[in-house]
């Protein structure tokens, strides 16, 4: 096998508390993961020589920082390999959506690659390795909806719910540590265990980087409040994406119907098992 085409789906954070702030700066979290059956797709081609090339570039990423070549050399020299790969990305996600969609292509490179060089390496050690690329790879390399901890690495698995979601991009660009370095930003949430969020449900998530969003990017709200009339919403991650849940996909496509111009829109149905580890047929995470 010379040549893979695997999803590099979205997550979606479902809830999220913020519990703490590191001395280091990183913020404690709670958040419960959950994937979509919509992404990105890459392609990778075994090179026999150690180059690693991708196509197309992403527009203001340089080709070293794009996460996709970052996964692809901390791989070879994690394990001496010395293969390389030509990767094709066809991006769907926006970028700093809050979907997750760089740490999503980091870790299909690395499990991807993994497979097309013959690696003999666990998840555990890439999942160490993604966590070096950003705080959401490792939920994306272990492939299952999670109960995570920490800044996000302290992954318990999850059964969640696994409804139609409407996604609404409000065409605003958010960047992470913006969020993180505002003021305002609740950062002494009381934590509670796992047990009491899913107990509680979906009715009760909250996210609590939305007030700061709301206040700081006026457009998020706007699409909040829309989206809010359809059904209860929330921002994912520190956004600038949105989300409503519905039970059928009818609702979906009535609502995508209905949406402003200048915002991108989908509908996606939520997933337990990563659309990666089905693809690469990888059996369910032992932890
Ligand atoms: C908030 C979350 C929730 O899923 O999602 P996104 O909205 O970015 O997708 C993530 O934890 C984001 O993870 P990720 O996007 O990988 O962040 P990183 O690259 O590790 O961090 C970017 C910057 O955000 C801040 N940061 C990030 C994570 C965290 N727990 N505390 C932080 O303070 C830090 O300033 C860091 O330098
Ligand atoms: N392969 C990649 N795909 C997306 N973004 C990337 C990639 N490589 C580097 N980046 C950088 O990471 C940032 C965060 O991207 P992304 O993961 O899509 O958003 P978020 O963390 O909000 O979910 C982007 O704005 C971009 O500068």
């Amino acid at each position: 096998m010379a040549e893979l085409s695997l999803p590099a789906p979205a997550k979606l954070n479902r809830l999220l508390h913020i519990t703490g702030r590191r001395a280091d700066g990183y913020h404690e979290l709670q958040t419960l993961f959950q994937f979509l059956d919509h992404g990105d797709t890459l392609k990778l081609r075994r090179r026999e020589d150690q180059r690693i090339t991708l196509t197309p570039a992403l527009p203001g990423v340089d080709h070293e920082t794009n996460l996709i070549v970052r996964a692809a050399r901390l791989l070879q020299e994690r394990s001496g390999c010395r293969l390389g790969a030509d990767i094709a990305l066809t991006k769907r996600l926006p970028m700093g959506g809050g979907l997750g969609g760089g740490s999503s292509n980091a870790a299909t490179t690395l499990l991807g690659l993994a497979r097309l060089w013959k690696l003999s390496v666990s998840l555990e050690a890439l999942a160490e390795l993604g966590l070096r690329l950003g705080a959401d790879v490792p939920v994306f390399v272990h492939g299952h909806a999670a109960w995570a901890e920490g800044i996000g690495e302290r992954l318990t698995p999850v059964e969640l719910d696994t409804p139609w979601f409407v996604i609404v991009h409000p065409g605003v660009e958010i960047a992470t540590p913006a969020v993180f370095g505002a003021s305002q930003l609740t950062r002494d949430s009381l934590p509670i265990s796992m047990t009491r969020a899913l107990q509680e449900g979906p009715h009760a998530w909250r996210n609590d980087c939305q007030p700061t969003v709301r206040r700081l990017y006026p457009g998020v709200g706007e699409a909040l409040d829309w989206l809010s009339d359809f059904a209860p919403s929330l921002l994912t991650g520190t956004g600038a994406c949105v989300f409503c849940r519905l039970t059928h996909e009818d609702q979906a496509d009535s609502i995508l119907a209905r949406v402003d111009e200048g915002w991108h829109a989908f509908k996606a149905r939520g997933r337990n098992t990563s659309p990666l580890h089905q693809a690469l047929g990888l059996p369910r995470s032992g932890r």
